[in-house]
């Protein structure tokens, strides 16, 4: 007599069955779908290599030999260069490959087809000489679930990219630029004031510094000393934005399938962290907006980008907006209006923490190079007679002031490998396929430290920028990378070069930059440290340093001049 088996056996085993057929078919899934993705992108891709090949091979033998995609390290066929592009000193890296694989590496990862730029021919070619097919940005789901492609930065390249960027020109050109030399000048000076009263916090106040010229410019916004509410959220934001523009930082950004995951889903912590960064963005973007808009309405708003790109739209008179029918978020949705909000938004990302490393390098340098520290003084002193801060009126009698934010550009670059550059059309370039939608990322760092153009490279020497008789700087890095490439060349870079100026001027004119001693009074030695990324910006890794007025008439300079902010 076979054994009764109770009902609730039996419904557990079919429930187990049914559950090992779902795991199974799931288990399927998740190896079939990626295979059946490969197999399709990559029959695309020969379909597209053979297209090319017939066209151009047909054209006046401009190819002698069928194209392939660049060398470069071995990767597999479906996941691509599995351990992905490296997250810190890409650089490195990227040197050691160019040495097996030449200048041009190509290093697919799951989704994108990859390339690195190793030389100045092959990146000024592709990304300023053939700009009009090499300036879209990676389509990339982490930037799009976080809004950062509502940036400038990250925006397609197309007629609303175009319009940023002719926002931008208009309100940031190199003559237009000057309207904010007044905040940029406040700001340099309460960097003078926090400095005395507590030097060992300096980091602290190259961001503050920072932080209050891109406020003040963006929307006119004094940031509070402590703990300001704009800032504090912009922040939050911009370590978010730079790890999300690394290609494949994220997992969601290799299986854009997972966008559709709900974040309550066990390992979906990257929806979590979208969806704060989402709610940080709006807010950080719109409650200074709103008061610009408010003191528009009552006729008392500061000069800025915002309050002066909505005086320039048609048919925009804040003034006369009566309180009852206006409606803010009306307002707000209008295109032209979004589209200055958007812009604005995307000033504190691009420009404050780039700023502030910028100024981090030049103090280290100063604290590694007293030499350089000491010929900067001299010329300082010979110009300013030990009495006064330096103005931007001082500029063109203190070249050497102008060669080393230069040389702070070049020495240790901001942004190492600037920021992908997309193509929007299949290229070939020295007998190589680049598909459509390949994805550039140019290694900036060997750029401006190749020994054959830039001697002792690691050498801090403002000396090779110094203008010839013509006033012509050789090899400017702000043109050589520094500031990227081509259509998409770093839009604020006038600004960013004033702030880095006037800062470096007032800190030399009044203060002694040297190495921080130990407890037997003995200098410490300093190394040039970087964090290396992740991601968009590098930045030296915190150092300690002594910063002490150069004499009590420098003191008595700071404190008739300077508020702490
Ligand atoms: C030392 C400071 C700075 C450095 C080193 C720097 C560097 C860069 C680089 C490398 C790019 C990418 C260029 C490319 O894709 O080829 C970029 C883009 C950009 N930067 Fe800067 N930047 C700095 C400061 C600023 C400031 C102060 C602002 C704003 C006021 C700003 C606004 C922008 C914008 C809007 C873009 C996007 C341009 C586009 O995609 O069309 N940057 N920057």
């Amino acid at each position: 007599m076979s054994p009764t088996i109770h009902p609730l056996v039996t419904e557990l085993s079919t429930i187990a069955s049914q559950l090992r057929v779902d795991v199974l078919a799931c288990l399927g899934l998740v190896v079939l779908v990626p295979y059946l993705y490969v197999r399709q992108r990559r029959s695309k891709l020969n379909t597209r290599i053979s297209t090319v090949n017939s066209e151009k091979l047909g054209d006046e033998g401009n190819l002698t030999k069928p194209l392939s995609l660049p060398p470069g390290p071995p990767s597999w066929p479906i996941f691509g260069y599995l351990p992905g592009l490296p997250k810190v000193k890409v650089w490195e890296v990227f040197n050691k490959w160019a040495e097996t694989y030449g200048d041009i590496i190509y290093v697919p990862n799951f989704k994108n087809h990859i390339i690195i730029l190793n030389s100045a021919e092959a990146i000024f070619e592709l990304l300023e000489r053939r700009g009009n097919i090499y300036s879209d940005r990676p389509h990339m789901v982490m930037m799009q679930l976080m809004t950062f492609d509502r940036s400038t930065a990250f925006a397609h390249y197309g007629s609303n990219w175009r319009r940023h960027r002719k926002l931008y020109n208009q309100q940031m050109n190199i003559t237009a630029v000057s309207k904010f030399r007044g905040y940029q000048s406040a700001a340099a000076q309460s960097l003078l004031a926090n400095l005395l009263d507590s030097p060992e916090d300096f980091a602290r106040h190259c961001r503050t510094f920072s932080a209050a010229i891109v406020m003040n410019i963006s929307y006119g916004h004094q940031i509070a000393p402590q703990n300001d509410q704009v800032v504090q959220l912009s922040e939050a934001t911009g370590l978010a934005f730079s790890q999300a523009s690394q290609p494949g930082y994220y997992m969601v950004d290799n299986f854009p399938i997972l966008q559709h995951v709900p974040s309550f889903f066990p390992f979906a912590s990257f929806q979590r962290l979208a969806e704060e960064i989402r709610k940080a963005t709006y807010r950080s973007r719109t409650i200074p907006f709103r008061r610009v808009v408010d003191g528009m309405k009552k006729g008392d708003a500061k000069r800025c980008f915002v309050s002066d790109s909505l005086n320039d739209l048609n048919g925009v008179d804040l003034s006369s907006s009566g309180e009852k029918d206006f409606d803010v978020e009306e307002f707000e949705n209008r295109e032209d209006v979004s589209l200055i909000k958007d812009v604005a938004g995307g000033i504190f990302g691009a420009g404050s923490a780039t700023t502030t490393s910028a100024l981090h390098s030049f103090m280290l340098a100063m604290v590694m190079f007293p030499r350089v520290q000491k010929r900067a003084q001299e010329e300082l002193d010979h110009v300013l007679g030990l009495g006064r801060l330096p103005t931007f009126e001082d500029q063109s009698q203190l070249p050497y002031i102008g060669a080393i934010v230069r040389e702070v550009l070049r020495w240790f670059p901001v942004t190492p490998s600037a920021l992908p550059h997309t193509t929007t059309e299949d290229d070939v370039y020295k007998g190589y396929l680049i598909p459509k939608g390949t994805i550039l990322i140019p290694n900036v760092r060997s750029l401006l430290h190749d020994p054959k153009i830039y001697p002792n490279p690691d050498e801090f020497r403002p000396e090779r920028f110094l203008p010839d008789k013509n006033g012509n700087i050789a090899r400017d890095p702000a043109a050589q990378g520094a500031f990227g490439f081509g259509r998409r060349i770093c839009a604020g870079r006038n600004l960013a070069e004033a702030s880095i100026w006037i800062s470096a001027a007032s800190l030399l004119a009044v203060f002694d930059i040297t190495p921080a001693l130990d407890e037997n009074g003995k200098p410490i030695d300093v190394k040039p440290a970087f964090a290396g990324a992740p991601g968009f910006f590098d930045h030296p890794l915190p150092f300690k340093c002594r910063i002490e007025p150069r004499s009590e008439r420098a003191k008595k300079i700071i404190l008739d001049n300077c508020s702490t902010a």
